[in-house]
């Protein structure tokens, strides 16, 4: 269990002061996986690089398994922090050193013998997927096979915590996924908590179990992945889960929406929804009810937990004059609706 409890945290910069981290309290549970998401300079990095004292707070308490760090004596301080492993945006891998050298690195402190270094990196190497890279040197990888060597290096003194500092900022969108997936495999295999920092809500949703929203250096809500998504509170947390769940009207169709003014039988919808377990079945029946037909031209649904959110475009061809009781319907059975445009009618 890590609590923070009230730390606040300025810099001082040409004799201005800048507040980084103001009063801030969380409990992370231990097993879990804590995502921390906020824009930049919200305060994300000195938060997560608080909780191993890589930052130290100006006030307040972390509290890591019962020992509170600041006021720690070195030699607990230093056992504490051996418990907590790091990875970074950029890597952080020594470029002189192979694969197997920066991954025996805080691992040859530890007093084994040459073979019980070998066997330990390599099993690392094997969790993290490249041990057929251990010769490589780090210029000769590509952006998630260094990753890779900066999880192995990090889990090398079998720690209990992970903490993430932007850990796929720097990595294209299916390298991302790969690594996310690599992060859920470790907690679940070794039970370590992990903590991330991201500004992108995807990375919440597709491995985090908590989240806490931080915004101008204060955490403005939190809560299980499920709680936010049902029922984001501020005007933040909803721009980041619409953000994440943004798609653009396929050209073809943009092509075809008719001058503001003009009408036709063919409306689009832009439709948002969260947590509508039977929104086909809503489509449906407005269908039978209203006698229009509906397509769904593009969509994006994901789930947080149990809980489904979405949002898609929906071409709806009128054959009667309801278009206001069709909005209203839609509106009722709790979608979002935007009006995108009308297209030329088929006949
Ligand atoms: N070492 C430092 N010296 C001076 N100011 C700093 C320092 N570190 C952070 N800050 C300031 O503190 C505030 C919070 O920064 P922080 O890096 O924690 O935000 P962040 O949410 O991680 O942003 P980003 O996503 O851009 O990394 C910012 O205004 C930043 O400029």
């Amino acid at each position: 269990m890590i609590e923070l409890k009230n730390i606040s945290k300025k810099f001082t910069v040409k004799n201005q002061s800048i507040v980084a981290l103001n009063q801030i309290s969380l409990s992370i549970k231990s097993g879990k996986i804590f995502g921390i998401i906020g824009k930049s300079g919200a305060g994300k990095s000195t938060l997560i690089r608080s909780i191993n004292l890589l930052e130290i707070p100006d006030s307040g308490e972390v509290v890591v398994n019962g020992v509170n760090l600041l006021s720690a004596s070195q030699a607990e301080l230093t056992l504490q922090r051996r418990k907590m492993g790091m990875i970074f945006q950029h890597f952080n891998l020594l470029s002189s050193r192979t694969v197997f050298e920066n991954v025996a690195f805080p691992i040859e402190l530890m007093g084994l013998s040459k073979a019980e270094i070998k066997q330990k990196v390599h099993s690392l190497l094997e969790i993290v997927g490249i041990l057929d890279k251990a010769d490589q040197y780090p210029s000769n990888l590509s952006g998630g096979q260094k990753q890779r060597v900066a999880i192995a290096r990090a889990l090398a003194n079998d720690p209990k915590v992970l903490l993430c500092d932007e850990a796929t900022s720097a990595l294209d969108p299916s390298t991302t996924k790969a690594i996310l997936k690599l992060l859920k495999e470790i907690n679940e295999r070794l039970k370590i908590t992990i903590v991330l920092i991201t500004h992108e809500m995807d990375v919440i949703t597709s491995i985090c179990d908590e989240v806490a929203v931080m915004k101008q250096g204060e955490v403005v809500e939190h809560g299980t992945v499920e709680e936010i998504f049902t029922n984001p509170k501020q005007e933040i947390t909803k721009k980041f889960i619409k953000k994440s769940l943004d798609i653009d009207l396929p050209t073809f169709y943009q092509k075809q929406i008719l001058p503001v003014d003009a009408t036709s039988n063919r409306l689009i919808y832009k439709l948002y929804f969260s947590n509508i377990a039977s929104y086909s079945a809503i489509i449906l029946s407005m269908q039978n009810n209203f006698n229009v037909n509906t397509q769904v031209i593009s969509s994006k649904i994901e789930y947080a937990g149990a809980v489904n959110f979405g949002t898609f475009f929906l071409e709806v061809q009128f054959n009667e004059n309801n278009e206001a009781a069709v909005a209203h319907f839609l509106k009722s059975n709790h979608f979002v609706i935007e009006k995108v445009g009308y297209v030329r009618s088929n006949n």
